[in-house]
């Protein structure tokens, strides 16, 4: 696993030790054994009076090593460093490797009784890393240090001793709010919340730890083990409010996980009992935790999130992202202006091209709006907003795009329309300038058709709002060249976005994923069960919104005319309900009407309309199909598996026709593109944790019964038939891209 830590004992006779595995010195087995030898020479050496830990390169340490939880959830063995020590094999890894920190974490504060030692933090201190810097006497860090303890985004809690030392240094309820959020705070407010007892600057801040140890070895500066502080834990009455308030707030946001809640519990234990017996529930419940599946879940969207920028035969040829420094964006829509919004909010000059005043004074009010809201928010300084909005300029002629780097595209969805616009963008634009489209749907060789430029032009598919949506589409055509490709994902890294790089066909990843998921629900309707029935299932399942109530929210223009893509395309599997289009003929178009498959209120609340049935019954008439009671009756698993057996089916064709190079690449499309539930680990990763046998026997039956619609696609017929996971390297397909 690597790294390890250094030990350098000065002749103020301060170890220092430091951390070393980069890129974010995380606390791999081989450090944690180095942390603990490092220590213990330091205690022995009758040189050393104090100590101090810092990270190498300017982070702390990002904490327990995250790739090390595989191993340790499989129950695999380690061959070296804590391993190797006698009878540790026939001990469980895990709990012998926690409790063995668990014994260092004491032999520090013991070591801490006999010789201070300081946190020097600059960077990063998060999880097993602040743990670590809790543990010291004092803390020291530089104003831009991160410090938290993010492990509840990980399915886990924190485990060596973070539960324990953090509300004892900052008070109960902000110790919940950070472990609840997972949000690390900066050095300055972690001083002023006492979690560092002194801010210094980057270049002074060894110097200023070294005097911190041996003022504390003086008694100049107060002595304090963490662990045994009381002076921050609220009295017990209002203790047990913060924690009950905190549990409901817990069960309200996230009524499908445990982890928090047993955080809370862990929490309360020691306050109740103590800290000793705090540490020793904070264990056991790591123990089991870190073998949930919500937490394979969760590490598995870590790291891919993380793996998407690796796009084989694409980022691996050594091409370094041109410089990319003005961009034009076509059409100042809701699309247009929430991307130019991410674009100057993050340092890019931005052109907006509309075709006349009236539109351009809309999408330049419209990227003002968003900005504003952000200042309105106090997530944004006036200063900066203007700053920011003077990176935009609008325009209405091609001439002004004649020195742009890039032109996102984002009219309409109208083929021929973007056809002219692309000709039109090559004759006035530089001929290196990337040409991508925002396009949702639409085949990107059919836009570029009567170009001369297939090589430059690319998929640059955002989520509206724009500015607020995590994730990036990145489409190639079989033509688009890999340069292309560094050059956008660099632009999304430089924007904060999650690039996935998809192949080019009709819907791409994500719209491909989110096609059968509407429809089933269309499907289950028209059959007899419950619209409110199937969205509260849904939404159970952890999906931000039902289905008909994400149609409301799109609006059913979208609907339509997204569906009429999938309609034209996949012919043989779209279930084509009329229930949308007569509720048009309504004047409903879903929450913009204050009329969909819901009613609103002046606050945008939803309540569910009796009057839905009429178009139900319609719908039938027309479709010939009729009411089978068992659809009255459907379970939630029920439902759950008649809508995300299609989404996992689609899923799986996507992956076979080499639209996604790897099935982690749709886990991320899914949850950030879908919001699927992370705690599921994504559509691919769901679908395996279900079994590709049992989804292709369930979809083989309804297709039977209810039609293609559910017929399984060959790759999963083909894994069910080898009892093989979904997600395992694909061998058969091969990659359009
Ligand atoms: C017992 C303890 O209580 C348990 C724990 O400590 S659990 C771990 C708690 N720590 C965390 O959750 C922090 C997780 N990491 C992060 O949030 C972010 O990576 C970060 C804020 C540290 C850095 O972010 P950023 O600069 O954007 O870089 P990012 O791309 O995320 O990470 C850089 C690399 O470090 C790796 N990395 C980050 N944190 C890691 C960790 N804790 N362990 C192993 N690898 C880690 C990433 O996988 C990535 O690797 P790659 O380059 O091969 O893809």
């Amino acid at each position: 696993m690597g790294g390890t830590t250094t030990v350098s004992v000065g002749s103020d006779g301060v170890a220092i030790i430091t951390i070393i595995n980069p890129p974010v010195n995380s606390l791999s087995f081989d450090v944690l054994n180095s942390l603990k030898e490092s220590f213990d020479q330091a205690l022995q050496r009758d040189d050393v009076k104090a100590i101090v830990v810092t990270g190498a390169r300017g982070k702390f340490s990002g904490g327990f090593d995250i790739s090390a939880f595989g191993a340790l959830q499989e129950g695999k063995a380690m061959t070296t460093g804590l391993a190797s020590k006698p009878g540790y094999v026939s001990i469980d890894i895990l709990s012998d490797t926690m409790e063995e920190f668990l014994i260092k974490m004491l032999a520090m504060l013991v070591l801490a009784a006999r010789k201070p030692s300081v946190a020097a933090i600059d960077g990063l201190a998060l999880g097993g890393g602040l743990e670590v810097a809790m543990a010291c006497t004092a803390r020291i860090a530089t104003s831009t240090a991160q410090l938290g303890l993010p492990e509840l985004q990980l399915g886990i809690i924190p485990g060596f001793g973070g539960t324990q030392r953090l509300p004892r240094l900052v008070g109960l309820a902000k110790a919940l709010e950070m472990m609840l959020t997972s949000k690390p705070v900066r050095g300055e407010e972690a001083h002023n919340l006492g979690l560092v007892d002194a801010i210094v600057s980057g270049d002074e801040l060894l110097e200023k730890a070294r005097q911190r140890a041996l003022d504390i070895l003086a008694y100049k500066k107060p002595w304090v083990l963490s662990l045994y502080r009381t002076d921050k834990i609220e009295p017990l009455g209002e203790a047990r409010e913060i924690l009950n308030f905190a549990r409901a707030q817990a069960r309200r946001q996230a009524p499908n996980l445990q982890h928090p809640q047993i955080c809370i519990d862990v929490i309360e234990e020691g306050i109740i009992s103590g800290p000793r017996a705090g540490l020793l529930k904070e264990y056991e419940a790591f123990q089991v935790l870190l073998k949930s599946d919500t937490c394979k879940s969760l590490i598995h969207v870590f790291f891919a999130q993380r793996g998407t920028t690796r796009v084989p035969g694409v980022t691996d040829l050594g091409l370094k992202p041109r410089q990319i420094r003005k961009i034009a964006i076509l059409g100042g829509g809701l699309m247009g202006s929430g991307i130019a919004t991410a674009l100057i909010l993050n340092g890019y000059q931005v052109v907006l091209k509309e075709v006349n005043q009236k539109f351009l004074d809309a999408g330049l009010g419209r990227v003002k709006a968003n900005l504003t809201s952000s200042v309105k928010k106090g997530k944004l300084t006036q200063e900066k907003f203007e700053k920011t909005i003077s990176r935009l300029k609008g325009v209405l002629d091609y001439e002004s795009l004649k020195d742009v780097d890039m032109v996102i595209e984002a009219v309409i969805e109208n083929v021929s329309l973007k056809q002219q616009i692309f000709l039109d963008l090559e004759k006035h634009c530089s001929p290196n300038c990337i040409l991508a489209s925002n396009t949702s749907t639409i085949d990107l060789d059919l836009i570029g058709e009567k170009t001369k430029s297939h090589d430059r032009i690319v998929g640059a598919h955002f989520f509206s709002p724009a500015h607020v949506m995590p994730l990036l589409e990145i489409v190639r055509t079989s033509k688009t060249s890999p340069q292309t490709v560094v050059d956008l994902l660099d632009v999304g890294k430089k924007i904060r976005k999650t690039p996935v790089v998809v192949g080019n066909c009709t819907g791409f990843a994500v719209n491909r994923m989110f096609f059968p998921y509407a429809q089933s629900a269309l499907l289950l309707v028209e059959r007899g069960a419950d619209i409110y029935k199937i969205d509260r299932a849904i939404t159970k399942f952890g999906m931000p919104m039902g289905p008909f109530r994400l149609c409301d929210l799109a609006g059913f223009d979208v609907a339509v005319a997204s569906g009429s893509q999938f309609v034209f395309n996949f012919p043989e599997r779209t279930y084509k309900s009329m229930i949308i289009p007569l509720m048009q003929e309504d004047k409903r178009a879903g929450e913009t009407t204050r009329k969909g498959f819901y009613l609103y209120n002046d606050k945008r609340k939803a309540s569910p309309d009796p009057e839905i049935k009429m178009y139900i019954e319609k719908a039938r008439e027309i479709s010939g199909v009729s009411v089978e009671p068992k659809f009255g009756k459907l379970s939630d698993k029920d439902i759950i598996e008649m809508v995300f057996f299609p989404v996992v089916n689609e899923a799986c064709r996507v992956y076979a026709e080499g639209i996604a190079v790897k099935a982690a690449d749709l886990d991320i499309a899914g949850v950030m593109g879908m919001g699927f539930p992370p705690y599921r680990g994504g559509v691919m990763f769901w679908g395996d944790s279900v079994g590709s046998k049992y989804i292709y026997e369930k979809l083989n039956e309804w297709s039977k019964m209810y039609g293609e619609f559910f017929k399984p696609c060959d790759y999963l017929a083909q894994r069910a038939a080898l009892g093989a996971p979904l997600s395992s390297p694909l061998d058969q397909a091969k990659p359009r891209l």
